[in-house]
């Protein structure tokens, strides 16, 4: 009668698998599961054939909750599902097929690659070894960049972004969580000198939203378009947290912008995907404490500092992306970030030498000091950078104080910059600081070095674009204002001449795309002919 029963529910439940109805499946084989465990354990002493048989229909049981499981994303419950499977019957092929793609989705591919090792060696792969080959080239592929930080889009690139973007890994390059030097509570360090365009991690978005700006001036109905995203990011930040004990562990590590000098500081090891989860899980993530975190740490994708790869320009897009969260701002960046999908790729935008904070830009630092602050004022905080703390010293001084009245007075940009020039130089400005108080003042350089006039009238008595823009590259990193100067100075160059110049708009197309593409496709990318 009981046996009965159990047949019953069984067929339900593969019924409702088969049908895709998960919610419905997983309760059937729940029900199941429970009976099979109950008979197990009452009946030790009987037939050893029964015990077997009871065995294995547990197995393929928990092995197909797992799948309904994994359809709806709830993969630390499927996952523990394969391992009870396994426990029991430690080859069984379709368990290890639906928990190596389970690993695969949770971007830990070294364990993956074994799963799929282990199912190829089964005699049942026959029908499906095609397949299985193919994840575990996919696999191997992603542990490779995933170990090495090499990635190409080179293809995709050439192609015009026909397609969907190649696969991704998730990477964590040379990098720590410490304290920020800046004073700004915790920040992300490089463990190693890394130069211009290194990739420091990749990583996919907990949650991430996209919607299309209505092209009309119509402010009220692009707020109504951010808001329904923002509230779409919201939702997607709440369920990914409840799904995943991880996902929720981490977002718990992010900042809500209180007492930041207090907050531990967690470590980098954390966030690789194999890292086991600990028990962090029963501290609250409330809606208050979503709310903060997310506006704190949620980035859009097109700012300033950062470039998307492939995308419809109409969209927008905003998300949260956990271990960038750590990066600081300061204008004096020394990285910028590119977006591909849902993977935020964050690389170095200049040299960077071991033991330095890593920086990315939240708003743009092209930009005199005032204008600064206001952006910062904008973001919830008084920028303490290191350029910050140079230019409020400086600011002051009458050169500078002159130079902001010409450009308020709309004087000429040839004589703005030579007044700076002469200014710096009186002021004995070094090294770093040209490129800061350069930058500063970019909108007045770049107008001159774009206009063949300007460049007749002011060329002698200002200094050469190449010296302005590797000093501005070096203090401020890579930016496209300063790569689209070199790249209009090269098509007046005639050909042969240009060799230096096209070495120096690789490089800025370097920083500011980072090294994930071979030479000939940045070439297309950054329209430069040969
Ligand atoms: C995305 S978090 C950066 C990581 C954060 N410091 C932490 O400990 O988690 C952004 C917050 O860091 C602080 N912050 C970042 N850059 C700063 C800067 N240049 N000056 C002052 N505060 C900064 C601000 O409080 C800002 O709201």
């Amino acid at each position: 009668m009981e046996d009965l029963m159990m047949q019953q529910l069984r067929s339900k439940a593969t019924e409702f698998l088969l049908r895709e109805e998960w919610n419905e499946s997983i309760q059937a084989y729940s029900h199941f599961i429970s009976l099979c465990q109950e008979q197990i354990s009452e009946n030790t002493h009987q037939n050893p054939n029964h015990l077997s048989n009871l065995n294995k229909a547990l197995c393929l049981a928990l092995s197909n909750r797992a799948e309904a499981r994994s359809h709806l994303r709830n993969l630390t419950e499927a996952l523990a599902d394969c391992e009870k499977a396994l426990e029991i019957e430690s080859a069984h092929f379709k368990t290890l097929l639906c928990k190596g793609k389970i690993l695969l989705s949770l971007n830990r591919y070294g364990m993956a690659l074994d799963c799929f090792k282990l199912a190829l060696m089964d005699p049942q792969s026959g029908a499906n070894s095609e397949s299985i080959k193919g994840y575990l080239e996919r696999c191997k592929k992603l542990e490779f960049s995933s170990r090495t930080g090499a990635f190409d889009l080179s293809d995709w690139v050439l192609n015009g972004f026909r397609g969907k973007h190649p696969e991704i890994a998730e990477y964590i390059g040379a990098v720590e969580i410490k304290k920020s030097q800046m004073g700004c509570g915790r920040g992300l360090f490089a463990t190693k000198n890394v130069d211009c365009g290194t990739l420091l991690l990749v990583t996919k978005a907990i949650a991430a939203e996209r919607g299309i700006m209505p092209s009309s001036k119509d402010e009220d109905l692009g707020h109504n378009t951010q808001l329904v995203m923002w509230k779409s990011l919201i939702g997607e930040v709440v369920e990914s947290s409840t799904r995943s004990h991880r996902t929720h562990q981490l977002i718990r590590q992010l900042s809500t912008g209180e007492e930041e000098d207090t907050l531990e500081v967690t470590d980098v090891s954390l966030f690789r995907p194999e890292a086991e989860e600990s028990g962090f899980f029963n501290e609250n993530l409330d809606m208050g404490r979503i709310l903060k975190i997310l506006d704190v740490n949620s980035c859009v994708e097109d700012a300033v500092s950062s470039k998307v790869l492939g995308k419809n320009s109409c969209y927008h897009g905003v998300g949260l992306w956990i271990l960038p969260s750590f990066i600081n701002h300061a204008c004096n960046p020394n990285a910028r970030r590119l977006h591909v999908g849902d993977y935020m790729m964050v690389h170095a935008s200049r040299d960077i030498k071991a033991g330095e904070e890593i920086t990315l830009a939240y708003y743009d630092v092209l930009l005199p000091l005032s204008n600064r602050r206001e952006r910062a004022k904008t973001w919830g905080f008084d920028c303490c950078c290191k350029r910050c703390k140079f230019e409020e010293g400086i600011m002051g001084k009458q050169e500078m104080r002159e130079i902001e009245m010409g450009i308020d007075n709309g004087m000429e940009a040839g004589g703005m910059v030579y007044r700076l020039e002469e200014g710096m130089r009186r002021l004995n400005a070094r090294g770093k600081e040209k490129g800061y108080l350069r930058a500063s003042f970019w909108e007045v350089y770049s107008e001159i070095f774009e206009s063949e006039k300007s460049m007749r009238r002011w060329g002698r008595r200002i200094p050469a674009m190449e010296a302005v823009v590797d000093g501005v590259a070096e203090a401020v990193g890579s930016d496209e204002r300063v790569l689209k100067v070199v790249k209009e100075g090269l098509k007046r160059k005639c050909s042969g001449s240009g060799m230096v110049e096209m070495e120096r708009a690789m490089k800025l197309g370097r920083g500011v795309y980072g090294k994930v593409m071979k030479k000939q496709a940045m070439r297309t990318l950054l329209e430069l002919q040969e």
